[in-house]
């Protein structure tokens, strides 16, 4: 009795876009079937001299529109092994037909082919939004090759392809700017309002070989739309593997049936439709104990079925999660599945990352502090020389703004990179040993204690909110940096909608110094910081609040993965520009923008509430109506509010792809 929930998926896969006259096939039969029972009602009432064979026929033609796609699936369910209770409508018909009620067996097929035809179109459109993501995409690129520019199939372009973009036309490929600027709508592919402005990077080399680190304002994508300046892109993805492809890709196989309502209706379905059918063949024999004919009997046993059939309990879940999944992805937000969906709904506390989630996540350097006796040239070059190993945002910081400041002064060469995790780094320069890192990480594990001054230093630094890192050469402390992370535009903004939300705890998790965590965290008005936390204290942190309620962790999805793995729900940002982020999050926030999370967290509580008027309707409706056709209600009356409350059902769901927020 398994799958019954995927059966609208089917209606799509097995008849998807074939039409007659211009309708879908589907919806044509159901019409056709429809209008063929009509004409035999009509001859048989109003042309008593019509021969009898002459409304069979059009009864028969009727039976042949209305069943033929029912019983198309059914034939296929059977040979997958599956059973779903549309099927006992064939049997319904089939009775009625056996007792002479040829009218009342068309009437059924007609009703429910029609409701079923309308349900498929209306989950269509559910799926065209998501489907309407990969169509952003133009077909055809203009391309420089050997000096000429020529326009080719976007299928044949390869990466390292120049691609010209017109002033406002849609972007071809992702890739990167190297000649030109203009602000490009990104807003198809990020969901961000407001163009962004674009500019060449400096180094074609650079770029190509590490296009996973390029800026934002570099980097462009597919499906985007141009401004007023014409570019020049070098192509980075082929069109397939394009994020905008990679999120159509990730949206289409999203898995409707797995949110927590959904297994709720599995479960009740697996119980309740053999205790449908039990009940279905005791009213065969009502006969037996009430004085009336088995036709009688057979009749309401087959109404009986109808009513209980649990269709829109069946789509309850589904096409909301299918209509929400597609609102977000509209705006630039991933929701991966079901369950995600639901979750974000019911969360009771969020977990931040600090860097690049809670600040823009490019730290500049405020502070050179050289100890007595050292000169801050040789600071900065024994820094620039070991961080230029490293790949930490902190660690490129330094390199960036401890090279401008050195000017031309001579370079050092450092060798031997080690990391030591959450705390700094280690390499050799000159024979000797160099260690950068956060005071922490000084005096344990045999690293000799800090010196006085440098721990002064420290002190005054982080009381100003500032990250600091110590830089150590053999065993003389040179002195120390600090630096400053700027907060997210928003940020604030954004913290402030979660909290109205009703999201009540919201804690930032930070490697960094609790000091300067609590610092960051008091300008985006958070009211709670933790610091000084290895990876897996932040894992400890997020277990921690998962036992108070539903809890997410916000975060690159680059270095926080089993944090975000930990949470209920991993949200990652920023995802546009890293497929580990899209890959590994629940939800992915296709912009660096953190306020598409009050948009995502208020488009699921919709979801949810519509999840759950959905199961009532549906449930509801069964309630009343299988003691009403027990107690003698129709076939007609039955199949009319059944598929009335599944297209109910399937139309409330559409309502979230009108979500405003
Ligand atoms: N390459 C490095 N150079 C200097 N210090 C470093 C380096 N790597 C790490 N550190 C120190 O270790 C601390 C924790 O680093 P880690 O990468 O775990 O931080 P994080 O938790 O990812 O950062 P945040 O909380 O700011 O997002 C940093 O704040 C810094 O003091
Ligand atoms: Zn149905």
């Amino acid at each position: 009795m398994a799958d019954d929930h995927n059966h609208t998926d089917k209606h799509n896969h097995a008849h998807g876009d074939a039409r007659l006259f211009g309708v879908p096939i589907e919806l044509a039969f159901a019409i056709l079937s429809g209008v063929t029972l009509a004409a035999g009602f009509a001859v048989e009432k109003l042309v008593p001299s019509a021969p009898d064979w002459l409304p069979l026929a059009f009864y028969v033609a009727a039976y042949f529109f209305g069943g033929f796609f029912t019983l198309r699936e059914a034939v296929q369910n059977a040979l997958a092994r599956q059973f779903k209770i549309d099927s006992l409508m064939l049997v319904a018909a089939t009775g009625a037909a056996i007792l002479g009620e040829f009218a009342e067996g068309a009437l059924l097929l007609f009703l429910f082919s029609l409701g079923h035809a309308l349900e498929s179109y209306a989950m269509g459109r559910a799926k065209r939004a998501i489907d309407a993501l990969a169509e952003l995409a133009p077909d055809r690129a203009t391309v420089l090759r050997d000096g000429q520019s020529i326009e080719v199939p976007v299928e044949e372009l390869v990466v390292g392809d120049v691609v010209l973009v017109r002033p406002n036309e849609r972007l071809a490929a992702d890739g990167f700017v190297i000649k030109g600027r203009s602000a490009i709508d990104q807003a198809p592919v990020t969901g961000e309002s407001i163009p962004v402005d674009k500019a060449p990077v400096a180094d074609r080399a650079v770029a190509r070989a590490q296009p996973q680190a390029l800026k934002d304002d570099e980097r462009v994508f597919a499906g985007t739309i141009n401004g007023s300046g014409a570019l020049e892109i070098e192509v980075t993805r082929i069109a397939s593997e394009s994020t905008l492809s990679k999120v159509a890709e990730l949206v289409a196989a999203v898995e409707t049936g797995r949110s927590p309502t959904q297994r709720m209706t599995d479960r009740f379905e697996r119980i309740f439709v053999p205790a449908v059918l039990v009940l279905a063949v005791l009213l065969l024999f009502a006969w037996v104990v009430v004085d009336e004919p088995f036709r009688d009997s057979f009749y309401r046993s087959m109404a009986v079925l109808v009513a209980a059939s649990p269709c829109a309990l069946a789509i309850a879940t589904p096409s909301a999660v299918l209509s929400g999944i597609g609102r977000a992805a509209r705006s630039g937000v991933l929701i991966k599945g079901g369950a995600a969906l639901e979750d974000l709904g019911t969360l009771t506390a969020m977990a931040f990352d600090k860097t690049g989630t809670l600040t823009e996540g490019e730290p500049r350097i405020t502070d050179v502090l050289p100890v007595d006796g050292v000169e801050e040239s040789e600071l900065l070059q024994v820094a620039v020389a070991v961080e230029a190993l490293s790949d930490h945002p902190l660690a490129q910081a330094v390199v960036r703004d401890g090279t401008a400041r050195l000017g031309d002064g001579p370079r050092l060469e450092a060798g031997g990179l080690e990391s030591l995790t959450g705390r700094g780094v280690r390499a050799g320069l000159d024979g000797e040993t160099v260690l950068i890192g956060k005071a922490e990480m000084f005096g344990a594990d045999g690293i000799a204690q800090l010196g006085e001054q440098a721990s002064a230093l420290i002190e005054r630094m982080r009381s100003e909110g500032r990250t600091t890192m110590v830089v150590r050469h053999g065993t003389r402390d040179l002195g120390v940096i600090g630096l400053m992370d700027t907060p997210r535009e928003g940020a604030r903004e954004a913290l402030a909608e979660l909290r109205a939300l009703g999201i009540e705890r919201m804690v930032m998790i930070s490697g960094d110094h609790t000091g300067v965590a609590e610092a960051i965290a008091r300008e985006v008005g958070l009211d709670e910081a933790r610091g000084d936390l290895m990876p897996q204290d932040k894992v400890d942190t997020i277990a921690a609040l998962g036992k108070e309620g539903m809890v997410a962790m916000v975060g690159d999805g680059v270095n926080d993965a089993p944090a975000m793995a930990s949470a209920t729900v991993g949200i990652a940002m920023g995802a546009a520009g890293s497929d580990v982020a899209l890959e590994t999050a629940d939800v992915a926030l296709m912009a660096d923008d953190l306020r598409h999370l009050p948009f995502a967290v208020g488009l699921s509580r919709k979801a949810r509430s519509i999840i759950r008027q959905n199961v009532y309707v549906s449930l509801g409706v069964v309630a009343l109506l299988v003691p009403a056709t027990i107690l003698g209600l129709g076939i007609g009356p039955a199949v009319i509010a059944h598929e009335g409350s599944t297209l109910l059902v399937v139309f409330n769901a559409l309502r979230l792809l009108r979500y405003e927020g």
